[in-house]
């Protein structure tokens, strides 16, 4: 179980956030809230384990996660620009991800094709579009056992279809045991049953209105 004690943070003078806390269960989801600059990239940074909060802690079935040695391995944690070699193509990128995740049973062309890139597979990264270099990175989620994602704006770029694949991904995940922390816009994609929301309200934005 993941939970949020009593987060609170301000940057250049504005508090983001004040009091924050949540817990998260096996085979549930927490979608992250709020306008532009309301904190939810700096909220995920402090969940995992990027970043520290003024106040508050974060633990991970009961301890501080700095003091949580297997707290790196269970998350994976991809952010606003997820890392892709755009002078490799998708399979290799695929193999180096492979290596990273110690996985040689992985099939490259499977996960490719489960992503939409099949056709593409060989093509440098940098040559592809944008939607098609995010599905690289989404690649990810098809090759990790982690249990805890945490994924900022994972659908950004993405077309219908894409998002139709991660939302089956995700759903699957959560059936799974896993857990899922997700800034998006498009909040239908996590099944309402097993999914809370948090709002960030940025709170100094607010005086703004
Ligand atoms: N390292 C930093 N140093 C100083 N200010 C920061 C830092 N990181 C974020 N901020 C500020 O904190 C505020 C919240 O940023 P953050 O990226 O968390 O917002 P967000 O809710 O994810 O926004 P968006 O929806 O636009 O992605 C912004 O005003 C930003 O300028």
């Amino acid at each position: 179980m993941l939970e949020a004690r009593r987060l609170s943070l301000a940057r250049q003078s504005r508090q983001l956030f004040s009091d924050v806390s949540f817990s998260l269960e096996p085979g549930h989801a927490l979608l992250l809230q709020g306008r532009n600059g309301a904190g939810k990239t700096s909220m995920l940074r402090i969940l995992a384990g990027l970043a520290r909060p003024d106040e508050g802690n974060v633990c991970w079935h009961g301890k501080v996660i700095s003091q949580s040695p297997d707290y790196l391995e269970s998350l994976l944690y991809l952010g606003h620009h997820a890392a892709v070699n755009t002078e490799l193509s998708p399979t290799e990128n695929l193999r180096y991800l492979c290596a990273l995740h110690n996985d040689d049973s992985a099939s490259i062309d499977d996960i490719l094709s489960a992503v939409g890139l099949a056709g593409y597979e060989d093509i440098p990264a940098g040559q592809l579009s944008a939607g098609q270099q995010r599905r690289i990175a989404l690649s990810r989620l098809w090759l990790s056992s982690a249990p805890l994602w945490i994924l900022d704006e994972p659908l950004t770029a993405l077309d219908v279809r894409a998002v139709a694949g991660l939302e089956r991904r995700f759903k699957q995940h959560l059936e799974d045991g896993g857990m899922l922390i997700v800034t998006t816009h498009q909040p239908a994609i996590l099944p309402e049953h097993a999914t809370q929301r948090l709002e960030l309200s940025g709170l100094d934005l607010e005086a703004e209105t």
